[in-house]
């Protein structure tokens, strides 16, 4: 599965970060080859408790010795964070960076990391926990084969991967796939309250929901039918399903999605000119 094994430190290990650890974990990468580092207590702990993998306080100490960095903090903390990085490492120590922060460039990367010239920018999702993550890669021109290809089995660990030709595409897959499983959530949620309101109990509530998204997304996945198909399938025609889909169509569901993506999309171009 992983024809290379490099040391790989993850500065940060907050939901992302777990998700992505879990699933190479899962997939067999060594967990001696992983460090994380974090700030509390508690989060290095259930780190090493959960994954057996190797944790710091000190991001400097963390890293210095790992061949890949993966910068797994929160946008805003990245400026002083891998200035603080570079500074008491002395050095950027040509490391591959592989960034998981939305919205912030590899230019900008490369000036908080004091010119570092290997950066990947990476846009996965919280299912690379179950191996069902999807990531969008994006690497600038005259990034070394060998780093795009560790990038990309690393990330194809935990779930599928898109490379995107230009840095503005990362912004889309945060639109269609990063911040997209709280889409499909908000919708379960939603399912699940109404179903409520029906009379089930919360337990019978999440059943229903969960096990019928789980068929729908099994579906998708496993036909070659436009999804369309298959939702034309359930509608028998002046039935149920048909009032159902009126009301969403009545509500302008397509373009409030739409308009949600670009929402998503937008925020990432802010914060590019914000951090
Ligand atoms: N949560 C998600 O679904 C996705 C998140 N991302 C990106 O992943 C990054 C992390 O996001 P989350 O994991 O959601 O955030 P989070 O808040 O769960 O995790 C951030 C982690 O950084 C740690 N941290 C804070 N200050 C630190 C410091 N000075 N040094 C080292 N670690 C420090 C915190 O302890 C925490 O564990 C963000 O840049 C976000 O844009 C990307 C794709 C999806
Ligand atoms: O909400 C965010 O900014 C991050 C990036 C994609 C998912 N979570």
């Amino acid at each position: 599965m992983f024809d290379q094994q490099e040391k790989i430190t993850f500065i940060g290990g907050g939901n992302m970060a777990r998700s992505i650890i879990g699933g190479l974990i899962k997939r067999g990468y060594p967990a001696h080859l992983i460090t994380v580092t974090a700030p509390t207590d508690r989060t290095r702990q259930r780190m090493a408790d959960d994954f057996g993998v190797n944790t710091a306080e000190d991001n400097a100490k963390g890293a210095k010795e790992a061949d890949v960095v993966v910068l797994a903090v929160k946008p805003q903390l990245l400026d002083i964070v891998c200035e603080r990085l570079v500074a008491d490492m002395g050095g950027h120590g040509d490391k591959l960076y592989l960034s998981i922060a939305a919205g912030v460039t590899v230019d900008t990367l490369q000036a908080y990391l004091s010119g570092a010239p290997r950066i990947v920018r990476t846009m996965p999702n919280t299912p690379s926990l179950l191996g069902l993550g999807m990531t969008g890669l994006y690497a600038p021109a005259g990034t070394k084969q060998d780093d795009k290809l560790f990038s990309q089995s690393l990330m194809a660990a935990v779930g599928k991967v898109v490379w995107v030709e230009e840095e503005a595409g990362i912004n889309h897959v945060i639109a269609a796939a990063g911040s997209a499983p709280a889409y499909f959530f908000l919708f379960m949620e939603a399912i699940q309250t109404e179903a409520e309101n029906m009379g089930f109990d919360a337990e019978t509530a999440r059943l229903l929901v969960q096990q019928t998204a789980q068929g729908a997304a099994q579906m998708v996945t496993e036909s070659d039918l436009p999804i369309s198909t298959l939702r034309s399938q359930v509608t028998s025609k002046g039935g149920t399903t048909a009032e159902a889909l009126r009301t969403f169509e009545e509500g302008e569901l397509s373009t409030l999605v739409a308009k949600a993506m670009r929402a998503a999309v937008a925020r990432a171009e802010q914060m590019a000119k914000q951090f």
